[in-house]
Order: structure tokens, then sequence, then C-alpha cells
């Protein structure tokens, strides 16, 4: 089986041929460090997470960079407006990024080079444009000059005169506008202004701008050409494509075989983003506190919410997306904890086989542009049989399945959660969390009874609901509710 991936440039899901066979060269963009981290981004580095242990398992030896991006507009705001250095703020950030990612449990990458760190680097590629010509110094400014690029636009589809055409005057809105030989030339290098950090440079003192940052960090941490650059959509113009008019030029060689892009977190029809003020924390909705109002979501259930989708499609934030999520993640961890409850009872050797036509359905969607959200109904058949012969196993002494194949079902279950990294961990905690005891059942059913009485149809479907994401069926006759285990 080939792995094909849909790629921004071409348009097109094509074959995944790295430049050196077994190997992958991964950049992904990083946070601008300067607030919290909010679920659209938890999207973004869950999706590349996933995609990274998903290349590993399929036997590629993956090395995956993500840069800190420490030095921004926005970081020399926010840093005045807290009375803090810019270095305090940002690594104040870098910190809360660290203490929440993890907790999702996306795998560090192998390096996290920050923008500060590769003030030389920035400046030789700066360098190396001027000498093409490519570049241009306006009194302690460095811009890029659009012009003589003539791929300029090649991964948006935009055709620079067509932009011209559409754009009203300023672009970016930098006061520096009138210094620019054409509008859609953009900052390499910014001279200082009073009183914001700087660095000594061939032009003065300054700092650079955004889009260098990465072609440098990719150049110096990965060499010339990567395997896959990722990132959000968001990021496609002009930051991708900027990054593609620096390095490409300057090395003679394609910055990147396969420019891959993960879909907004979307808010009522818009980007969840912190300019908006739509956004929701991930310590808000892991710790539930401050805008989420709901219970304290676990984890995983952030993952599933993330997985269920495909990575290029928008996502919808909704309350009741994270609610069906959490429901959706107590199957599947009843599924998970399945051998650490039972196994021993049933008697398990220590053999661990899979069954590989399972494996070969997951891998044939996982090839396809990663359709995690395919490969996940293996997963959700798995761990429902499983929670269901653990019922039995429960409530009738022993299973319906022979041991043996229960077996191979939970350690192909294991071993396909960790590829999506949805993993469970065995403590006396989660062991006797797992399925509702029978008295919590019944004071479930007598809630429904008296919400019925009530007429709260709408609580009543909910309870019924709730239950039957446990594996409870009900059964109402004249006689009163019945209940079942699935
Ligand atoms: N709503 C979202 N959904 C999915 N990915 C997102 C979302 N918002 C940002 N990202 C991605 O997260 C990564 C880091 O983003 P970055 O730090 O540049 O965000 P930002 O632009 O400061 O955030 P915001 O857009 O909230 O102001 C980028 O790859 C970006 O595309
Ligand atoms: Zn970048």
């Amino acid at each position: 089986m080939t792995l094909t991936i849909y790629n921004t440039l071409t348009r097109r899901q094509e074959p995944f041929e790295t430049v050196e066979p077994g190997k992958v060269k991964m950049y992904c963009c990083g946070v601008t460090v300067y607030d919290y981290c909010h679920l659209g981004h938890a999207r973004s580095y869950i999706v590349w997470d996933t995609i990274r242990r998903y290349l590993i398992w399929r036997g590629f030896e993956v090395r995956y960079i993500q840069n800190f991006t420490d030095i921004d507009d926005k970081i020399i705001n926010r840093a005045k407006e807290q009375g803090l250095t810019m270095e305090a703020l940002c690594n104040r950030f870098i910190d809360a990024y660290f203490a929440d990612i993890r907790r999702l449990n996306v795998m560090d990458a192998d390096e996290y080079p920050r923008a500060t760190e590769h003030i030389p680097e920035i400046h030789e590629l700066i360098q190396i444009l001027e000498q093409k010509g490519l570049a241009y110094a306006v009194a302690g400014d460095v811009y890029y000059r659009v012009e003589r690029f003539p791929s300029y636009g090649k991964l948006s589809g935009r055709e620079l005169e067509q932009m011209q055409a559409g754009a009203s005057g300023r672009v970016d809105g930098e006061d520096s506008e009138p210094k620019k030989q054409h509008p859609f030339d953009f900052a390499l290098w910014k001279a200082a202004k009073p009183g914001e950090p700087a660095w000594d440079s061939p032009w003065g003192q300054g700092r650079p701008g955004w889009h260098i940052e990465c072609s440098a960090m990719i150049r110096s941490q990965l060499g010339q050409t990567i395997d896959i650059h990722s990132g959000g959509g968001d990021l496609i113009f002009p930051h991708h494509e900027n990054e593609i008019a620096q390095s490409e030029p300057a090395m003679n060689k394609p910055l990147a075989r396969y420019w891959t892009h993960n879909g907004m977190v979307m808010v009522n029809g818009q980007k969840m983003s912190k300019s908006l003020g739509n956004f929701i924390t991930i310590r808000e909705l892991l710790d539930g506190v401050g805008s989420w109002k709901g219970d304290p979501v676990n984890p995983m259930a952030v993952r599933l919410f993330v997985l269920q989708a495909h990575y290029r499609k928008p996502l919808d934030f909704t309350e009741e997306a994270i609610a069906n999520a959490e429901n959706s993640w107590k199957t599947l961890k009843e599924g998970l904890l399945f051998g650490y409850q039972y196994g021993e009872k049933l008697g398990w050797g220590k053999e661990s086989e899979i069954i590989p036509e399972l494996v070969a359905r997951f891998q044939e969607l996982g090839d396809d542009d990663f359709n995690f959200s395919g490969g996940l109904a293996v997963l959700f058949e798995l761990a429902k049989e499983l929670r269901r012969e653990g019922n039995i196993l429960v409530h009738e002494g022993s299973t319906k399945t022979p041991a043996d194949e229960l077996q191979r079902q939970w350690n192909t279950l294991i071993t396909l959660g960790k590829v999506l990294g949805l993993e469970v961990t065995p403590d006396t905690e989660t062991l006797t969390q797992v399925g509702l005891s029978e008295q919590e059942i019944e004071a479930l059913i007598q809630q429904r009874q008296e919400a019925r009485k009530a007429k709260n149809f709408g609580e009543s479907d909910r309870i019924r609901n709730e239950l039957q994401a446990q594996g409870i069926t009900l059964i109402d006759s004249p006689q009163g509710t019945r209940w079942h285990r699935n």
C-alpha cells in the first residue's frame, strides 16, 4: 500500500516519496508566544502529532521540528502592557505551552528553535537574498522584492497582478509602507524603534520579520529541502508563500516536497482566534474554569474531538460536540482498560498478537491522506465489542468470545490507540471508574422517571442517551423500565 498525501502546492493527493528513503524531515510552524494556547492551536498540534505518530508507525524515521516565534509586534506590545521583558513574557508562555500541550499527549518535538536564537542565520539568509537582487534595504529596514520571484503566489494560487488589483493601498498595515517598492514586498528585517528589543545587523540595529525566521530555522535545523512542511491553513498566505519566496531562490532548491495544512477550529462560522476574542484556552477546557462553563474535559476527549474530523476540514466547536467526544472517550476507555481489568482473570498469556485484517483496514484509511476519522471506526468497533464482553463477564462469570480472541482484539485496540495518541493510564482510579454500577443505573432510571412525570422530556431523553452511551439500553413497558447492558 502506498501512503498518499494531499499537497497544497500541487492541489493533488500524491504518493509520499521522501528525499531520503525511510526518513522524514518535518517542520511545523509553532506558536507566537504571548498568550495561552486555545483549542485552535490544540487542533493544529494534535493533528501534526498524530501524523508524526502515524509516519513512525509506518516505519519512517521522523525528525520533527517546531519553532517558537519569540519576537513579534504582538509580543512587544503585550510585554509592555504587562511590564515584563519580552524574554520573561515569552518564557512564561512557552512554559504554559508545554504544560498544556503535553496534557493532550502531544509528543515533544525533536527541537524547538526560537527566532531570537537564530539571528546570525537570519542575517546570512537575508544577505544571500540581497546579493541575488531579491532584497533591498531602505533606512534600516530590509524588504523582499516580490516582483523578482516569478513563482510568487504558487502555493496560494494567487497571481501578483490580481492581488495588486484587489489590494486597496496598504497591505500589511505597517507604517513603513512608503519605503516599499511594491505593495506586496514584505519586511525581512525591521529597523529598531526606540525602546524595542534590537540586535546589531549589517543594516543597523533592528529585529527580524516573521517569515524569515522559519526559512532560516528550517535551513539550519533540517537543510535545504524538507519532506513535510505543516501548519494551519490560515498560514498559506502570506506566511508560507513568503517562506517559499525566501528559501527557494536563495538555495535554488524546493523548500518542501509536501505542503500540508490543517483546517480551522470554527466558532459560529468564524475562525477561533485571539484577535476575535472567541477562543477557549486548553487549560480552561481541561480544568473546567474561565469561559468553559462545563465540567473539566478529559484530554483524550479533546483528541477525539479533533480526530473525528478529517484534518483538512473546518471543525465546529460547540458544547454538544465536546459532550459527544466525552461520551466517545468513555466507550473507548472501557475498551482500552479491558485487558488491565480482566486479562488476568481470563488467563491471558504473554503473546501479543494483533488482528491483521483490522490493522490493514486502519492502514488503508490512514494511507489515504491520513483518514483517521475513518480509522477511528475500527477502534470503536473493537472497544464496543470488548465493553460488551466485559459486561457479560461481570454478570455471567464468563465471556462469549474465547479469551485468546479477546486478547487479540485488545492488543489491536491498544496498538491502534497508541498510533492516534489515544491512551489510558491503568491506575486504580480509572479501573474502578469503568462502567456504571447497578445502583448508579437504578438511580439514573429513577431520575428519568421523575423527569418524565414532570413532563421534562428533554431531561429524560438526555438520561436515556447518557445511559446508552455507557452501553446500557432501557426498555420501557407498562410494568416499568427494564435495562440491559449491550
Ligand atoms: N482556530 C484555529 N484552528 C486551527 N488551527 C489554528 C487556529 N488558530 C491558529 N491555528 C494554528 O495554530 C498555529 C499557531 O498559531 P499562531 O501562534 O500563529 O496563532 P495566532 O495567529 O497568534 O493565533 P490567533 O489566530 O488566535 O491570533 C498555526 O499553525 C495556526 O495556523
Ligand atoms: Zn512558519
